[in-house]
């Protein structure tokens, strides 16, 4: 079976979130299983750069006003197609942002062209390769079923996976007559969003199946409190609508083996954790006092309930905890973590940016992962963290609620918990879930059994992509 992928970010190429991780794991994931995934993506500067040789293997004379070719790229076992439209993706900021953090103005014509690309690619356009179906992530791909109904490839099968319903990619009406779609486009039943343009909305009404992150979310997205006005649109496609929830790339996150940790080590070798334990301490400036490292790397934002961290952090700290924070957002909210961290200095600290190498220390040294989101499609930090034996305490909802066994004193006398969840995403929610660690943590056995069981749990691709396979093959049965 040929599927073709279409993403605004892969990993290792260019990531600004857990999409690249989706996108860049499940081809992989999916060749045993007799399934080619060929991934379409924007050829961004870094991008460029580090492809090493190419293929041009197809071309457009004129998309969205200059020439575009499309690139045969081999990287790092990734079977891609590179889109190299100089005057839509070559810019010195972000894929979506310019370096002030500013939304390129012209991002509804780069990413319809990314869209108009992947369904011409469907439609046959490359001689060498034609797929037999199409599967989009979020909405900067969204438009492509879209444009594949008013096409060649109109009766191909879709596949719209939803990695966050938040980012919608709603724009102005005036916006329509430069998408090259039929004025019929601009109507209720595809693109058309109260009066403006949704590129999200035409995706969900089109595709033949959506998808997204986790059943829990699945279910989730179809109330007002979540589905942020898609709620309706979905309820009326439910029979088409699944969640389906992520793996990891247990080859890139394995403490096993990667370089970027101080000591490796596995489950059964579980103390050796505390010379990366140590390592992170060193880069946070903490103190050698006693007590539980708590990390987190996320997006500084409300959806992640970061604000409602920046209530706890006292607390944290006067019940001999420490914690480490790498993420940016929020203006905010990086400056109460700074504060925080001035008034808990050898307890509190912050990186501010982005480090993938950090990323991976802070899971194999903190002792657990604070992750209280309002809401969670599905989440990759606490996957990152079970694998890492660093023990997940996690809001229960969305992808969260899905993949973590709360240590309940059932799940704990069983010996299959392997997090903590709270509920309700409030301060003192998380602070209540808070006393329940602390009182763990200082049961070193028991403790050390839970990080265990984590690290035993499958966070694997293969039960999920197994299912991404299935619903390709009743797609294509049916069509
Ligand atoms: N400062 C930093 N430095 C280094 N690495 C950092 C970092 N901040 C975040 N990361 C990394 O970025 C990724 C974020 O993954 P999340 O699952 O939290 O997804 P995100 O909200 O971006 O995406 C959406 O898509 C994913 C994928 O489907 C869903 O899991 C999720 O619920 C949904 O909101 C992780 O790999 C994390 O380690």
């Amino acid at each position: 079976m040929q599927v073709l992928s279409v993403a605004s970010e892969v990993f290792p190429l260019v990531k600004t979130g857990g999409l690249a991780d989706v996108a860049g794991a499940l081809p992989g994931a999916l060749m045993p299983l007799g399934v080619r995934m060929r991934t379409l993506m924007p050829g961004y500067p870094a991008v460029m750069r580090t492809i090493k040789t190419h293929e041009v293997v197809g071309g457009f004379p004129n998309l969205f006003g200059a020439p575009a070719s499309v690139l045969a790229v081999d990287h790092e076992g990734l079977d891609l197609l590179v889109l190299d439209a100089p005057h839509l993706f070559e810019r010195d900021g972000g894929p979506y942002v310019d370096r002030a953090g500013r939304d390129y103005p012209d991002n509804f014509r780069r990413f319809a062209g990314l869209s108009l690309a992947a369904a011409e690619i469907a439609g046959g356009i490359l001689p060498s390769w034609t797929p037999d179906l199409v599967h989009v992530h979020d909405w900067q791909a969204a438009l492509t079923p879209v444009y594949m109904q008013f096409g060649p490839a109109h009766l191909m099968p879709s596949v719209l996976t939803i990695h966050n319903i938040a980012f919608q990619g709603r724009f102005g009406p005036d916006v329509f007559p430069e998408l090259a779609l039929p004025a019929q486009a601009f109507s209720v039943d595809y693109v058309e969003y109260y009066g403006d343009v949704g590129f999200l909305k035409g995706g969900l009404q089109t595709a033949t199946a959506i998808t997204t992150v986790s059943p829990s979310y699945a279910q989730e997205i179809l109330t007002p409190e979540f589905g942020m006005g898609f709620e309706g649109l979905l309820a009326a496609r439910l029979s088409s609508v699944s969640g389906i929830v992520n793996g990891i790339d247990t080859g890139v996150w394995n403490p096993q083996t990667d370089a970027n940790l101080k000591t490796a080590y596995g489950a059964s070798s579980i103390k050796k954790r505390e010379a990366n334990k140590q390592a992170l301490a060193a880069r946070f400036s903490f103190d050698l006092t006693p007590g539980p490292i708590f990390c987190v790397v996320s997006r500084l934002t409300s959806q992640k309930g970061m604000d409602v961290l920046a209530e706890v952090v006292d607390d944290i700290v006067e019940n001999g905890g420490k914690l480490a924070i790498l993420g940016s957002g929020d203006p905010a909210l990086e400056a109460a973590f700074l504060l925080a961290a001035a008034r808990h200095p050898g307890r509190v600290g912050i990186v501010i940016g982005y480090d993938e190498p950090l990323s991976h220390l802070m899971q194999a040294g903190a002792d657990a992962i604070l992750i209280p989101s309002r809401f969670e499609p599905c989440g990759l930090t606490q996957l990152y963290g079970l694998r890492y034996g660093c023990v997940p305490v996690v809001a229960r909802t969305g992808g969260l609620a899905d993949t973590i066994i709360d240590a309940n004193e059932a799940a704990l006398a069983a010996g299959v918990a392997t997090g903590f969840q709270f509920s309700p995403v409030t301060a003192d929610g998380l602070r209540q879930a808070l006393r329940r660690v602390f009182t763990l943590y200082n049961d070193l056995k028991a403790w050390n059994r839970m990080q265990v069981q984590g690290m035993k749990s499958d966070v694997s691709w293969d039960l999920s992509a197994g299912r991404y396979a299935a619903l390709y093959s009743r797609l294509l049965a049916k069509g």
